[in-house]
């Protein structure tokens, strides 16, 4: 690790020609892949004979900042069904208006022909 340039390199190693020989199986290995694997290596206690196998498999170094982040699924956004509830709401006073203006032209016809 380190470089000159203000760029954090970190070693690369290739497991793939380690899966099946691997003591702590192959899935922790695969589940490790495209991503910086520091972490993960570390925090199993790898032993120093581990350490050393590890040379048989190093390819070089990379530059940290270009180790893509790994993706967190994100569930697909759902559709908003009545999103635009402008035309709900004009039901809804239509529904209360309506009958009332009804209700107040009965009214008024009747005590406009009461009268006359
Ligand atoms: C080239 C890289 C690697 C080498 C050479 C290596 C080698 C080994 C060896 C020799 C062991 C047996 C225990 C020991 O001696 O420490 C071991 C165990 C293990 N390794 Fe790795 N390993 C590598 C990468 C990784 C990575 C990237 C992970 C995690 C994502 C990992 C996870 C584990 C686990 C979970 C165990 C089992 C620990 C236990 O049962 O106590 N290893 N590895």
């Amino acid at each position: 690790m380190g470089g000159g340039d203000g760029k954090v390199f970190t070693l690369v190693y290739d497991v793939t020609k380690f899966l099946e020989d691997h003591p702590g199986g192959d899935e922790v290995l695969l589940s490790a892949t495209g991503k910086d694997a520091t972490d993960d290596f570390e925090d199993v206690g790898h032993s120093p004979s581990a350490r050393e196998m590890m040379d048989q498999y190093y390819v070089g170094e990379i530059d940290v900042s270009t180790i893509p982040k790994k993706k967190e699924y994100t569930p697909p956004k759902q559709p908003h069904y009545n999103q635009d509830k402008t035309s709900e709401f004009i039901i809804r006073l239509l529904q209360f208006l309506v009958p009332l203006a009804i209700l107040g032209l009965a009214v008024g016809i009747r005590i406009y022909t009461k009268s006359s």
